[in-house]
């Protein structure tokens, strides 16, 4: 039977079997073609798909009778993309025609003869064709790893095995229109029209296949055996290592003279190596054995064992030389290192015992004496904080013999236990965090550190200043490279033991939340006892329970520290020391100390009170005793050098005399040995001026001082020009002066009427205020009486004394509200030889509370309600000419 039929050439190395289904991209001319075809025709429109056999020759004498299933235009706004055709082939077609047409200008129309392809094949060649093709289908079943696939192989085996005679070479096509056997056998199958004969085809092409795939099943199992034998290969050199240990351990009993090895052990005891060249070989097996010893010794069915057990056998999986097996050890080390609770290689705590001494109060509140002088309020604090956690961790001990008695039935299981009890439980042995407050040198860590011994447990102390990075604080994870465990873990495993007293020093400088992570937020799950139990350490991936650990933060102060981070804590002033105690501290705890650590005896040298006070107020002026410190530490080892020399010197007497040792040190030997005071200048500088004022702040690093107001009028038009890197609020206040300055000018005779702008009349000004030191940021309402007597200063023309410091906030009424700080300011003020301060009526109790009498008794206080009160006590009585009150327009107002 002959037909002509439209003939698609498919290119190189497409082919289309019968029965098989093919989407291709065709040409728009084509497209186009067929398009026209579809329409034509009412059923889906007859093509043969013909192979073109190489991309440049013409077609082949072979091809299939395919439907156009589907043919999808391209979209409209991108009109040169090709079309898409779908084909399903149906039977062969022998083309009769010229092979050698023009295939460029579209489709063309060929003769094509529809062979006979039906009649029954011989039952040996279905045979053989089954065998072939279940033998194949099987393999590709077993071969594979996607279970869809399996299925699928699975289903057309038993077609295979059912299929009838008839139907034996039309499944020949089925199968062979899937497999992706070679261009050449599929061109030779398609030429196959007779069923006998594309059945032995096929039967050879299935057996083909199916030794093709045996062989790279063979390839790849051997490969897999080269890799195990590298396996293979490191246990045995492991092994090995473990024979050398042995055999080296039998030399070392054994005597030298029975052996006649001449081997001494090293002095860490361990056996030495034969060769220098094994040693690292050898301390690298000591170590694992290290670890698995560590891993072994970790509580039973705890998170950190499966961790560790699951990492050491991948550890032991893995090739020694490899990235990935140093990445691992890496962390093995680190998992073991840190003391968990349960191991029993982490030291006991002793601090149990410690609390349960019935004289723990009174041999704490020994400590923090021997440690410190003064803090009288801080320590007793510290010694309430400590009976509280002693009270906890006792009552917690009791809880839990309790539980060990009662019988086992009624114990509740703790797997099942609630966990907000079981955290509740857990609480119990802590106090509240403490958070240290005050400026640098007033004994912050030495405080923690006393706390430390006092409890007995090891001290670690964690900077936090300039923490930007979350990691740091949390680890880096482990796929990163060089990655390791964070701070606190690191704490963890310096301390040795799972309840160390921990110092997080200077939270207030610890970044905030940037691209690095929050670190802030992961020192809150360090501090909060309701998360803590379970930090996550980023590189470690096992929750830690810190539960147990004792945390004390430090900061200079708290204007920087979030919220939740304070909720967290309990806060304890260290506000800086006076001359007295200054000198009492340099006396018994600095001066011995610099000794000790310049090798100088106590009796050697001895610094006179004046020398000491000289010290403290001309070359240091600070709240705490760091400067200090130093200072006499410059003095001492300006001695020992002059001590070094006397012992070194000449033996002549004559000479030794004259350069005599001299064990005492006076105020006026200071400049020749510590250089110029620094402070004399500055003091000197001091002086009566108009429009300057001086305030009395607090630094960032939490220390009281002294600040000058300076004001000064320039020709303008009556602006204010506020300079000093003033904060939002502080400017304010600037602007509130000026405005209660103007309203009260002609009450202050600056101006002779009401109406007048002290500013604009007798000539119009600017005025310029500066808080100097324009780096440093200022902010805060406190300075409002400064600024308000600067301004009456400089448009008075009356002056303030130098010896005279203020601070009070303004409201626009005049009154002056309460400020903060008014220790850590009276301090700085007294220190400042100001004699004199101003302070708000309502600050009164702090003065006599917080300001140490020694203090109190060296200077004036004036307490003062409202700003006239604050002029008078700052300009002095009668000093400045204020107008009689204007009777009518008070009651007016
Ligand atoms: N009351 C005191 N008695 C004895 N020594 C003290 C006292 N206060 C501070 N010191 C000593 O002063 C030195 C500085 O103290 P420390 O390092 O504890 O200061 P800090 O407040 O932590 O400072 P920073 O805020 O800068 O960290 C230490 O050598 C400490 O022993």
């Amino acid at each position: 039977m002959s037909a002509t039929l439209p003939v698609l050439p498919l290119a190189h190395p497409l082919i289309l079997l019968p029965t098989g289904r093919v989407t291709l991209p065709v040409s728009r001319r084509i497209g186009e073609a067929l398009l026209h075809l579809v329409q034509q025709s009412e059923d889906q429109p007859i093509v043969a798909a013909v192979p073109l056999t190489s991309p440049d020759s013409s077609l082949y004498e072979w091809g299939t009778a395919s439907r156009i299933v589907r043919l999808i235009k391209p979209p409209v706004r991108n009109p040169k993309q090709p079309y898409l055709l779908s084909l399903n082939g149906v039977t062969r077609v022998r083309i009769v025609d010229d092979l050698s047409s023009d295939l460029s200008s579209g489709i063309v129309h060929l003769r094509v003869e529809y062979p006979t392809t039906d009649g029954v094949p011989s039952p040996e060649n279905v045979m053989k064709f089954k065998a072939a093709a279940l033998k194949l289908l099987n393999q590709l079943a077993r071969d594979t790893s996607q279970e869809a696939k399996r299925e699928s192989f699975n289903k057309v085996a038993a077609l295979v095995e059912e299929v009838s005679q008839v139907r034996a070479a039309w499944i020949a096509d089925v199968i062979l229109s899937s497999t992706n056997a070679e261009y050449q056998d599929k061109l030779d199958f398609l030429s196959a029209a007779n069923p006998d004969d594309r059945l032995s085809r096929a039967t050879a092409l299935f057996m083909k296949q199916s030794s093709i795939s045996e062989v790279s099943k063979r390839i790849a199992q051997s490969v897999d055996e080269s890799l195990s034998k590298q396996q293979k290969e490191f246990f045995l050199r492991q092994q090995l290592a473990a024979i050398q240990r042995e055999l080296s351990n039998l030399q070392r009993s054994s005597s030298p003279l029975t052996t006649g090895a001449p081997s001494s052990p090293s002095e860490d005891g361990r056996p030495r190596s034969a060769s220098e060249l094994d040693e690292d070989q050898q301390t690298e097996v000591d170590e694992l054995a290290d670890v698995k010893v560590k891993i072994e010794a970790m509580a039973k069915d705890s998170e950190e064992r499966k961790m560790a057990v699951r990492e050491w056998k991948r550890l032991k999986r893995i090739p020694q030389g490899s990235v990935e097996y140093g990445v691992i050890r890496n962390y093995l080390e680190w998992l073991v290192a840190i003391p968990w609770p349960g191991s029993s290689t982490t030291a006991p705590s002793t601090s149990l015992e410690t609390l349960r001494d019935r004289n723990f109060l009174k041999k704490t509140r020994q400590q923090l004496d021997a440690d410190h002088y003064g803090l009288e309020q801080i320590k007793k604090r510290l010694i309430e904080y400590l009976a509280v956690v002693r009270l906890k961790a006792l009552q917690a001990d009791r809880e839990t013999a309790e539980r060990a008695v009662v019988p086992q039935a009624v114990v509740p299981d703790t797997a099942s236990e609630d966990p907000a009890k079981a955290a509740s439980r857990r609480n119990t042995v802590k106090g509240p965090i403490l958070l240290f407050v005050g400026p640098p040198g007033t004994g912050k860590t030495s405080l923690g550190q006393s706390v430390a011994r006092a409890l007995d447990r090891p001290f670690q102390r964690i900077s936090l200043g300039g923490v930007r990075d979350e990691a740091e604080i949390r680890g880096h994870r482990r796929t990163y490279v060089a990655s390791g465990p964070g701070s606190i873990v690191q704490a963890l495993r310096k301390a040795g033991r799972s309840d160390p007293v921990i110092l997080l020093d200077e939270i207030d400088k610890i970044g905030q939340s940037n691209f690095h992570g929050d670190p802030a937020a992961a020192l809150l799950e360090v501090l909060d006892p309701e998360q803590n139990h379970t930090f996550n350490d980023h590189y470690i991936n096992v929750p830690i329970d810190l539960s147990q650990v004792l945390f004390i933060c430090t900061s200079n102060t708290l204007d920087t520290i979030s919220a939740p981070l304070l909720d967290r804590t309990e806060i304890v002033h260290l506000s800086g020391y006076t001359y007295d105690e200054k000198m009492h501290i340099a006396r018994q705890f600095l001066l011995p100390k610099q000794l000790k650590a310049n090798g100088l005896a106590p009796e050697q040298l001895t610094l006179t009170d004046s020398a000491l006070i000289h010290i403290a107020t001309h070359y240091t002026r600070e709240a705490g005793v760091r400067s200090l410190e130093r200072a006499i530490g410059g003095v001492v080892r300006y001695k020992a050098v002059e001590w070094a020399e006397h012992l070194d010197g000449p033996a002549d007497d004559a000479e030794k005399i004259a350069k005599q040792y001299k064990d005492v040190v006076e105020a006026d030997e200071l400049e020749a040995i510590l250089g110029i005071a620094r402070w004399d200048a500055e003091e000197n500088e001091r002086e009566e001026r108009r429009g300057v004022v001086y305030g009395l702040v607090v630094t960032s690093m939490g220390e009281g001082g002294i600040l000058p107001v300076e004001t000064i009028a320039v020709p303008g038009s009556g602006q204010l020009k506020l300079t000093g890197s003033l904060g939002d609020v502080i400017k304010e206040s600037g602007e509130l002066a000026l405005s209660w300055v103007k309203r009260h000018a002609y009450d202050l005779c600056i101006t002779t009427s009401r109406s007048q702008d002290p500013l604009k009349y007798p000539s119009g000004i600017n005025v310029h205020l500066h808080l100097p030191s324009g780096a440093v940021k200022k902010d805060g309402p406190s300075a409002g009486i400064a600024m308000t007597c600067a301004l009456v200063s400089l448009l008075t023309g009356a002056c303030v004394p130098p010896n005279i410091a203020m601070t009070g906030e303004i409201t626009l009424r005049g009154r002056v509200g309460a400020v903060g700080g008014i220790k850590e300011k009276v301090l700085g003020a007294h220190r400042a030889n100001i004699t004199k301060v101003i302070l708000p009526w309502t600050n009164r109790k702090d003065v006599e509370h917080d300001v140490p009498l020694e203090v109190r008794s060296a200077m004036q206080f004036a307490f003062v309600r409202t700003v006239e009160e604050a002029l008078e006590a700052a300009f002095g009585k009668g000093t400045l000419g204020w107008r009689p009150k204007d009777v009518l327009l008070e009651s007016r107002l």
